[in-house]
């Protein structure tokens, strides 16, 4: 684990719906954020814990053909997101709103009109939000997530699966539906709550054709579709969430995106555009945009701040 910096990390530490993380503002890049380093900030016993971790890298630090920053000089801040394994990811939902959050911590940017960050998946924009009745009071913040794609790079499919996943603690594998939301999703339907609950999720479920990258998978259980005040209709669906790179969570962004435009999918026409997504940390709501644009929109929270001791860190693994 090699620092160039200092032998203490200050960092901060956030979550969106729960899924959690840890934070550090390296604007001008001299941390090597190596995998053993970022396993051991998000490390639960020895580290200070997350499902994964965050860096704040000014744009013009990110090497060349990271991001597609390039087309986009308004992006001054790169989101440099890793799995709580040292991997690193092309995109996070949740992460990208505790992002936010954290550059107005530190006074990056002032809340208002539109934020556009870069990210491995390439340029989102971010907006404050007000929250929606009955959700809790925290600030939400909405993201154009950019486009999504369903097997064979259209969004619309014949089929509604092209998978087939093995989930322990449940009988027979089931179809999936892969959703790329700038990251890999499969996505499978369950009968009713109590397989949700069955479902064991401590260990990776088996994807066949096994993705070559790896993937995320969702299990939902869709909950039904209710009129909004005016007039529309909003779906709602519940889901649980085994990560590539990290394990269960709490909540994923990109996944419940992927859950809602798989359910969506399957429901046919007339399924509604917006959708509430129950995850065990909380509720997001995903809505379908035009241009083939899907948009997060949820919570973000910052709990804590700490300084680091780098050697106690690494002694302590
Ligand atoms: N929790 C994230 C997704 C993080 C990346 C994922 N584990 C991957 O490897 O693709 C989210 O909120 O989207």
């Amino acid at each position: 684990m090699t620092v160039v910096a200092a032998p203490t990390l200050h960092v901060t530490k956030g979550h969106g719906t729960q899924n959690d993380f840890v934070l550090l503002d390296d604007r001008d890049a001299l941390v090597e954020l190596s995998p053993a380093l970022v396993r051991g900030l998000a490390d639960r016993r020895a580290g200070v814990g997350g499902d994964g971790v965050i860096r704040v890298v000014a744009s013009e630090n990110v090497p060349e053909g990271v991001s597609a920053l390039a087309d986009e000089p308004a992006a001054r801040w790169f989101m440099d997101y890793r799995n709580a394994d040292g991997s690193v990811a092309e995109m996070c939902g949740n992460g990208v709103r505790v992002f936010a959050a954290y550059l107005e911590r530190l006074g990056l940017w002032d809340g208002t009109g539109e934020l556009a960050l870069g990210t491995r998946a390439g340029v989102r924009r971010v907006r404050r939000v007000a929250v929606p009745a009955g959700i809790g009071d925290d600030v939400w913040y909405a993201v154009d997530m950019g486009t999504w794609h369903l097997p064979g790079g259209s969004q619309a499919v014949r089929d509604g699966a092209d998978a087939e996943v093995a989930v322990a603690g449940l009988e027979v594998a089931r179809a999936g539906l892969s959703v790329d939301v700038g990251n890999p999703h499969v996505v499978l339907a369950l009968g009713d709550e109590d397989e949700l609950t069955a479902a064991d999720l401590t260990r990776a479920p088996e994807v066949t054709p096994v993705p070559p990258n790896g993937t995320n998978v969702e299990l939902v259980v869709p909950l039904g579709e209710h009129e909004a005040p005016d007039g529309s209709l909003v779906g709602r669906v519940r889901m649980r969430v085994h990560e590539r790179g990290v394990g269960e969570t709490r909540s994923c962004g990109t996944g419940a995106c992927a859950a809602a435009l798989a359910v969506r999918t399957w429901a046919g026409a007339g399924a509604p555009d917006v959708w509430l997504v129950d995850v065990p940390g909380g509720t997001v709501r995903v809505t379908v945009l035009p241009e083939g644009h899907v948009e997060l929109a949820g919570p973000a929270v910052l709990v804590a701040a700490a300084d680091v001791d780098l050697a106690a860190l690494v002694a302590g693994r």
